[in-house]
């Protein structure tokens, strides 16, 4: 898997969802991507201008990247491996409601799995995993991040 060469890695929000207000868009992200900083060397660091290694999107359809979504439900959010440009980015599916509760879908919890996909993890095939292809629900509130992500991201990062 592709990883990038550096542990500081920066990221931007282009555009927010309607479903929630800024600040809770914010702080979900916040939260998702400080998960993997934890049990890694990484460290990450929002910019407001300039070409950030994760830019954040929110967009429907097709979005001009070859993979485009596919309404409500579905595929829910997708994310690029480590590289130049595109690289890194996570576009979330602007046709799914977004929430920061137990109603589907969290963004935190979607985000946190997105942004595994934007440091290099694959899907894993542990059903407790975070990188698990399949959303489901945990409380974001006493969310840790389950051992076998944590394996994988210092496989890669550690
Ligand atoms: C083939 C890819 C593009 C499917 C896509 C995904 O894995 N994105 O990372 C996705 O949206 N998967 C759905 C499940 C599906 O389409 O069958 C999902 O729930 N992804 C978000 C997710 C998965 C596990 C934990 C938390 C969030
Ligand atoms: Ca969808
Ligand atoms: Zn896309
Ligand atoms: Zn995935």
């Amino acid at each position: 898997n592709p990883k990038w060469k550096r542990n500081e890695i920066t990221y931007s929000i282009i555009d927010y969802t309607q479903d929630m207000s800024q600040a809770d868009v914010d702080s979900a992200l916040e939260k998702a991507i400080q998960i993997w900083s934890g049990p890694s060397l990484l460290k990450f660091t929002r910019i407001y201008e300039g070409e950030a290694d994760i830019k954040i999107s929110f967009v429907r359809g097709d979005h001009g990247d070859n993979s485009p979504f596919d309404g409500p439900n579905g595929i829910l959010a997708h994310a690029f491996q480590p590289g130049q440009g595109i690289g890194g980015d996570v576009h979330f599916d602007e046709d799914e409601t977004w929430t920061k509760d137990s109603r589907d879908y969290n963004l935190f919890l979607v985000a946190a799995h997105e942004f595994g996909h934007s440091l290099g993890l694959s899907h894993s095939t542990d059903p407790g995993a975070l990188m698990f292809p399949t959303y489901s629900f945990s409380e974001p509130s006493t969310y840790v991040l389950p051992q076998d992500d944590i394996d994988g991201i210092q496989f890669l990062y550690g």
